[in-house]
């Protein structure tokens, strides 16, 4: 780590590199502390003043926001986001306030080397500000230390792999007839070859939409062009304020897709500086109206239907293509002709809400379907990868309740504890609820 890391000096280094890159304006050293007449004390204030950075406290709310709502991995990720577009005042000092939450899952993973856990949270961060051509030390965060990363072996996050060019197009061969028209437009708006720039991607379940935007994806990225993914059930953009904080635009608000998508058109008008939908950025959504609609807390059908992205104003701006060709049917045409029957409303029983279910759909009772997911005594070992989803939290409760009961029927109380010590997202005083 450079021993200046985090003093004033390279504070003020990193406050004079965002005035040069934003004032083409200014000839001297003192003019550039200059604004509106006025000569600021330092150049982090000259900053402030312009706007430039992003105001201390209300970068701190939105990281208490993100400890509430996102896994570590995924803060990390909106970090790296948020340091690479939005200009914190004070970067370094969110890492050292935020760096436990931001390293959370590998403090627990390494008990006994809190360095090595950060080290490794850095990386991952460092990663992310690869692609958009920065590095932790634009931003006067602690750099990688090969000595304390090589006291473990743990190897990078493998979520974002790179592929090679050639590897990317022999996704792209793969894709049928619908997704390449898609992919194509797509790869025409990159290149400026079509006046297209906002598309929409919609099929039913099957039909390789995920497919598609992970090939397309694959693509930009292995030919160094950047693509940023984001669900649509992200943080709530309940935070913003004024027209310039707009950093929650980094997931939509699921409550309201339509509002969604003007929170995502202000952002990049505002990071973009260009008063043009988006900010002139190609835009891809996708999805399914077959399949969820967006949650309204306590909303009529009518607050559900405005909440839809089709309720917006942006939204004739976007090509709509539909992929119809059912990839998933090839695997299973019985279950994909059903799921489409779903959709289209025809799977009902005679002019009634209820759906009939095929019979080994269903599995009989919460034991059996317990056994079924986890294993008899919640010892299969892919256990971490199945999930029962409940419809309300109280039946979620009732139901961990229960696997805790027939995990203790054969387990001891320390075996279990540690056991859910494996699952970041448990709490230790819900595990020490449990075990009393
Ligand atoms: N061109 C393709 N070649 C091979 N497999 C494909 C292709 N397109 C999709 N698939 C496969 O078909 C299956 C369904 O695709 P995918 O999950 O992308 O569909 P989807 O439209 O996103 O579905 P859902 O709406 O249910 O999430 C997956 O197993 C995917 O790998």
């Amino acid at each position: 780590m450079s021993p200046l890391a985090g003093t004033d000096f390279n504070s003020e280094v990193y406050h004079l590199r965002l005035l040069l890159c934003n004032r083409t304006d200014v000839t001297g050293f003192a003019e550039i502390k200059t604004v509106e007449g006025h000569i600021h004390p330092t150049l982090k204030s000259a900053c402030a003043a312009l706007n430039l950075v992003e105001n201390e406290e209300e970068m701190s709310l939105l990281m208490d926001n993100l400890v509430l709502e996102q896994f570590p991995s995924t803060m990390r990720k909106t970090f790296a986001m948020l340091l690479a577009n939005v200009n914190p005042i004070n970067p370094r000092g969110l890492w050292d306030n935020y760096r436990r939450n931001l390293s959370k899952d590998y403090l627990h993973e390494i008990e006994d080397d809190d360095d090595l856990a950060y080290q490794l949270a850095l990386r991952d961060i460092e990663e992310i500000l690869r692609e958009f051509g920065k590095t932790l030390s634009d931003y006067l965060l602690p750099e990688l230390d090969d000595n304390v990363l090589g006291r473990r072996n743990f190897e990078p996050d493998q979520g974002d792999v790179i592929l090679n060019p050639a590897e990317a197009d022999n996704v792209i061969r793969g894709l049928n007839i619908d997704q390449r028209r898609f992919f194509g437009d797509v790869m025409g708006a990159v290149s400026h070859e079509n006046g297209k720039k906002f598309f929409f991607l919609t099929g039913a379940g099957g039909t390789g939409k995920t497919f598609t935007y992970n090939a397309l994806i694959d693509y930009l990225r292995s030919r160094g062009r950047k693509a940023v993914d984001a669900a649509y059930t992200g943080v709530a953009a309940n935070l913003l304020k004024g027209t310039l904080t707009s950093h929650r635009a980094f997931g939509l608000p699921f409550e309201d897709e339509g509002l969604g998508l003007h929170v995502l058109d202000r952002f990049l008008r505002d990071v973009m500086r260009k008063e043009e939908p988006f900010g002139s950025k190609i835009i891809i959504l996708g999805g399914d109206f077959h399949q969820i609609l967006p949650v309204v807390p306590g909303g009529s059908r009518a607050d559900i239907v405005d909440a839809e992205v089709t309720s917006s104003s942006l939204w004739p701006l976007f090509e709509k293509y539909t992929l119809t060709i059912n990839q998933r049917a090839l695997e299973d045409l019985e279950y994909a002709e059903w799921l489409l029957k779903v959709g289209d409303g025809t799977a009902n029983e005679n002019d009634s809400t209820r759906i009939h279910l095929k019979k080994d759909m269903v599995v009989d009772g919460i034991h059996k379907l317990i056994n079924h997911c986890f294993g008899k005594d919640i010892d299969k070992e892919d256990a971490h990868d199945a999930a029962i989803l409940c419809q309300t939290n109280d039946s979620a409760s009732f139901e961990i309740r229960l696997c805790f009961k027939m995990v203790s029927a054969s387990h001891s109380k320390d075996e279990l504890a540690d056991f859910l010590r494996t699952f970041p997202q448990i709490k230790e005083d819900t595990i020490t609820a449990l075990q009393g």
